[in-house]
């Protein structure tokens, strides 16, 4: 069976409801996570958390439960659900209320944690790359919905996976409002150029992604030249490698582009090379579950 965490308690799978008069549901209004366990270790646990707990305070959504209480409901979920490999998805609503878009309708908010088995892209995928376009949604505006707050919101997103779909690839990038790359749907992205790897800077409008910032350790700590510094979809298409990064992701080649090939049309060097470091690092950098 599988056990969703609703709320304090663990109920089964087709029990786990929430009112329609969840403000998640009516307005998007909340927060989530989504978290990789690899060899029972949730991996960047204290990372995912400081992000969730920095977008509630945001939002001024109350979480009813302390960082360490929701860590323990995390090892809880993830023990329950006897998950060795999987992914957690940690949910926050602002809760139930009424029909209104107060919030302090809503006397809690409502906590969720779902844990399933992992889908992920074919190690084909890896090695291949993906083909990917540029689409016209662009990302919000950090003064309107700030991207660096992973919340409920995700339309945003959903508008380019629907662009993604009809151009039948399976990813598409964002621009923001001033044109430059801002990143993908659902993962950061990366550029390398005669050696120096190149990443947008949080402020151009988009998540502050955890796999990114262990891409960039990973590049300190292996002497790559690795810059956080604003490009444009020309700087993609004449790039020598261009990779995406994120929880699901973990480190995924491109190797085209609205039509460009890039590089040699399949994983650079430098992505398959930070690939191999960041899967290294995947079951120890977290919170041991059974050990
Ligand atoms: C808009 C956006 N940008 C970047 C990332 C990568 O951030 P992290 O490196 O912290 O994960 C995300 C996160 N995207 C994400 C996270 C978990 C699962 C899935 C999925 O596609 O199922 C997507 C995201 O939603």
């Amino acid at each position: 069976a599988q056990w969703i965490y609703l709320n304090g308690e663990f109920v089964n799978k087709e029990d786990a409801k929430i009112s329609v008069y969840d403000h998640g549901y009516l307005y998007g209004d909340g927060i989530f996570e989504g978290i990789r366990v690899y060899e029972g270790n949730i991996f960047k646990c204290k990372e995912h958390m400081d992000r969730l707990y920095d977008g509630a305070k945001s939002i001024m959504l109350e979480i009813p439960l302390s960082y360490d209480e929701m860590q323990e409901a995390l090892i809880e979920a993830v023990k329950k659900n006897e998950i060795i490999d999987g992914y957690i998805r940690l949910v926050i609503s602002r809760g139930t209320g009424d029909l209104g878009l107060d919030p302090r309708r809503c006397p809690v908010a409502n906590v969720i944690i779902i844990v399933e088995q992992l889908s992920i892209y074919s190690e084909e995928d890896y090695v291949n790359g993906l083909k990917i376009v540029s689409v016209s949604t662009r990302r919000n505006i950090p003064d309107a919905m700030n991207p660096k707050i992973k919340s409920l919101n995700y339309l945003n997103n959903v508008l380019v996976k629907i662009q993604a779909n009809l151009a039948g690839v399976g990813e598409a990038l964002m621009l923001n409002s001033d044109g430059f790359v801002a990143e993908g749907s659902g993962d950061n992205i990366f550029i390398v150029k005669d050696g120096m790897i190149i990443t947008p800077p949080s402020y151009i409008g988009a998540l502050e992604g955890i796999t990114r910032a262990a891409i960039i350790d990973i590049c300190n700590q292996h002497g790559y030249v690795v810059k956080e510094q604003p490009f444009t979809l020309h700087d993609v298409y004449v790039a020598d490698e261009v990779f995406l990064t994120g929880t699901a992701a973990e480190v995924i080649a491109t190797r085209e582009v609205d039509g460009r090939i890039i590089g040699e049309g399949k994983a650079g060097p430098i992505t398959m090379h930070l690939l191999k470091e960041f899967r290294k690092i995947v079951n120890k950098d977290g919170v041991q579950v059974y050990k």
